[in-house]
């Protein structure tokens, strides 16, 4: 199965028109992130539902902090009545950089995911309310069973999502990062007495296919920039990137010195932390992930150096391969 993600950071109307690219070109999912400062991820999606006939429409994801789970849980109905039952609820703890500008306070990140994933739950099934600080709320209406998956990466957060979602969205596009967490997501499944296969195991990864491969891997440098600046200790380490080199590149980040960022993506970088090339060396990649228990490709930005020709070239040669 492949999903893809847009970024709402362009107007709504271009992400419904590459919406319907990506539908006919054979992706199962759509993807929109979640920031304060790009478009509302509702609007879009319920735009989306309104240009797409049959690919599934996600959050990608949305967060338990900037809306409670009863107004999310609302939204997320809307949607699923709008679209004909095509919904999936993406949600994951959110991002720290963009609650520190918010002014909200990142407590206890996992504990706010489960109980909010929760109170979803039991808000979509019509129930009355009473937890996580709720006092006997309720929806008046339900639509047919939607979908929740967990936007994970932390050993905890993992063993969570396979413990009470129905799939993981993780931010990895590297066979070494699921060897890591799909033992975690399987651990947490049995624990809580569930059959691991019950938990879809998605690699969102950063992808970039071009005929050209040196020109796709060159547009994915500004993302692989931002995530090498971004990813702990013991990820880097893991695929042997030296904390001197992630930090040149997070400075020169905070100095908005894009060029100077990109300058510092390595090969080791672009390889641990992107899919990109040209469409066999994407296949090739992906079969690597396949392998290892990922279940759904999520295709993330920068997609391609042009965004409308990889979505039909991914489309032709890497999902009808
Ligand atoms: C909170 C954090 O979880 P994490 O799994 O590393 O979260 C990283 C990301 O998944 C998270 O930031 C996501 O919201 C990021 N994210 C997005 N975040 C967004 O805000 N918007 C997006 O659109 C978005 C998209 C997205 C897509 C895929 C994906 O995988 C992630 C995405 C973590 O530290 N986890 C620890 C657990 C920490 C812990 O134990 N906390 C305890 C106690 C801690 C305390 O006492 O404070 C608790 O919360 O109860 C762990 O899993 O081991």
């Amino acid at each position: 199965m492949f999903g893809i993600e847009f970024v709402p950071d362009e107007s709504v109307l271009k992400i419904g028109y590459m919406a319907k690219l990506a539908e006919d070109a054979g992706f199962g999912n759509i993807w929109i992130t979640d920031h304060y400062n790009n478009r509302d991820v509702w609007t879009t999606l319920a735009v989306l539902s309104l240009l797409t006939n049959k690919i599934s429409l996600g959050t990608g994801v949305t967060n338990p902090y900037t809306r409670n789970a009863a107004i999310t849980a609302s939204s997320i109905a809307s949607i699923n009545e709008l679209s004909g039952g095509r919904a999936i609820l993406g949600i994951g703890p959110g991002d720290k950089a963009t609650f520190d500008k918010m002014g909200i306070d990142w407590d206890k990140p996992l504990s706010r995911v489960r109980e909010t994933v929760l109170a979803i739950r039991a808000f979509l099934a019509k129930e009355q309310v009473s937890q996580a600080g709720f006092k006997g709320a309720q929806m008046s209406f339900t639509t047919s069973k939607i979908p929740i998956y967990i936007g994970a990466q932390g050993p905890k957060m993992l063993e969570l999502a396979g413990a009470i979602s129905d799939g993981v969205l993780i931010n990895a596009s590297h066979p070494d990062d699921f060897k890591f967490a799909v033992p975690m997501i399987r651990a947490g499944a049995e624990k809580a007495g569930r059959k691991p296969e019950d938990v879809q195991v998605c690699a969102y990864a950063s992808f970039s296919a071009d005929k050209d491969p040196a020109k796709a891997v060159n547009a994915s440098k500004i993302v692989v920039a931002f995530i090498v600046a971004g990813s702990p200790e013991n990820v880097l380490e893991r695929h042997g990137i030296g904390m001197d080199e992630a930090k040149a590149i997070s400075d020169a980040i905070s100095r908005f010195d894009f060029k100077g960022a990109m300058d510092g993506v390595t090969p080791r970088m672009t390889e641990a932390f992107s899919i990109s090339g040209a469409p066999a060396d994407c296949r090739a990649r992906i079969d690597e992930l396949l392998s290892t228990g990922v279940t759904q490709i999520v295709v993330g930005s920068p997609i391609g150096p042009n965004k409308e020709s990889a979505i039909k070239l991914i489309g032709k040669k890497v999902i009808g391969k």
